[in-house]
C-alpha cells in the first residue's frame, strides 16, 4: 500500500481562509484589527525565515503584525521590558517570542513574563496548566495544528492507539493532553524508552516529534498507521523530516511530508491562535463570534 499524502499547505489555506473571514467580522462588528509581535533575539538563520514567514502569513489574513528584532547582546531585563510594553500595548493581542533564546537568557522566565491572555504560543505555565486540566484555551500552535489536520482529514481519534515519540513542553506534552482530552489511548516515548520500535508499532496514530532525520523506519509503523512527522531537521542544507519518508510511506495508510506538512499548520494556527486572543480579551466579542456560528 502507498500512503495517502497529507497535504498541510493546502489544510493550512483551509485555515487561513477561515481566519481571514474573523478578521473581517472582528473588523466590522468591533472595529477590532488583531495584532501580533513576534520578538526575535539574535540572527540564527532559521529562525529569521519562521518569523518572516510569520509576518507573511499575517499580512495574507489581515493581522497587523510588528516584527520586532533585538541583537543578540539583549539582556534578559531589557527583553523582560519589551514584553512589559506589549502586555500593555492595546493594539498587540498576541505576544510570540521566537526560541531559541540566546543561552545568557532564561526562557521560563521570558515566557512566564507574558501575560497568559497574549500568549498565543500557549507555553505560559497558565495555559499549559489549563490545557492539562482539560480546559483548552491557548494551545501550542504546532500540536494544535495536528488535531485540527487530524479533524478535516476525517481521521477518528476515538479509543485509537496514538503513540508520540519526544516528550518536549511545545510538542509532546501537549500533543499528549490533547490526543488523551479526544479519547484516544496515548503513549509518550522518549530517549530513555525501551522497545521503542515495538510500542511504535502498535500506533494507529504515530506522531514524530524527535528531532532526528529518517528515525522513523517503516519496521516501526504499522500497516495503515497514520504518520504525521513533525521533524524539522536541515541536512546539507535541506529540509529533512524525522521519518524515512520514501521508505515509511510504503507502509503507512497516511502520511504528513516535510517541508509542507506540519510546518504550514504551525503557522496557520498560530493566527488562529492571535483571532482567539482578540476574544479571550474582549469578552463581548467572544459572545458576538460565537452566536455568528451557531446562525450560519
Ligand atoms: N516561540 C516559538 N514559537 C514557534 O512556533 C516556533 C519557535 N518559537 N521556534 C522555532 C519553531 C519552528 N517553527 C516552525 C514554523 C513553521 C515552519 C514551516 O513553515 N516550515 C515549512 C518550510 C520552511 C523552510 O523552508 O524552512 C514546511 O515545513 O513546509 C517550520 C517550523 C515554529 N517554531
Amino acid at each position: 500500500m502507498t500512503a495517502k499524502i497529507l497535504d498541510g499547505n493546502w489544510f493550512a489555506g483551509q485555515i487561513r481562509e477561515r481566519v481571514r473571514n474573523e478578521v473581517v467580522s472582528l473588523q466590522q462588528e468591533l472595529g477590532i484589527t488583531p495584532g501580533l509581535a513576534v520578538i526575535i533575539v539574535g540572527d540564527n538563520p532559521a529562525s529569521q525565515v519562521y518569523v518572516n514567514r510569520k509576518h507573511k502569513a499575517c499580512g495574507e489574513t489581515g493581522i497587523h503584525s510588528v516584527v520586532i528584532r533585538l541583537a543578540e547582546q539583549t539582556t534578559q531585563n531589557e527583553l523582560l521590558q519589551k514584553i512589559e510594553e506589549l502586555n500593555r500595548d492595546g493594539s498587540i493581542h498576541g505576544i510570540l517570542v521566537q526560541l531559541p533564546l540566546p543561552a545568557h537568557i532564561d526562557e521560563m522566565v521570558i515566557l512566564q513574563a507574558i501575560s497568559p491572555a497574549k500568549d498565543v504560543d500557549g507555553f505560559h505555565p497558565f495555559n499549559m496548566g489549563s490545557l492539562a486540566a482539560g480546559r483548552e484555551l491557548l494551545v501550542p500552535c504546532t500540536p494544535a495544528g495536528i488535531v485540527r489536520l487530524l479533524e478535516m482529514a476525517g481521521i477518528d481519534l476515538e479509543g485509537k492507539r496514538a503513540v508520540i515519540i519526544g516528550r518536549s513542553n511545545i510538542v509532546g506534552k501537549p500533543m499528549a493532553l490533547l490526543l488523551l482530552s479526544r479519547n484516544a489511548t496515548v503513549t509518550v516515548c522518549h530517549s530513555r524508552t525501551r522497545e521503542l520500535a515495538a510500542i511504535a508499532r502498535e500506533a494507529d496514530i504515530l506522531i514524530a516529534a524527535v528531532g532526528k532525520p529518517g528515525f522513523v523506519k517503516p519496521e516501526m509503523v504499522k500497516p495503515g498507521a497514520v504518520v504525521i512527522d513533525v521533524g524539522i531537521n536541515r541536512v546539507e542544507g535541506k529540509l529533512a523530516g524525522d521519518v524515512d519518508f520514501p521508505a515509511v510511506r510504503e507502509v503507512a495508510g497516511a502520511i504528513t511530508p516535510v517541508p509542507g506538512g506540519v510546518g504550514p499548520l504551525t503557522i496557520s494556527m498560530l493566527l488562529a491562535n492571535t483571532v482567539k486572543a482578540v476574544r479571550l480579551l474582549q469578552p463581548t466579542a467572544g459572545v458576538k463570534a460565537k452566536s455568528r456560528v451557531r446562525r450560519s
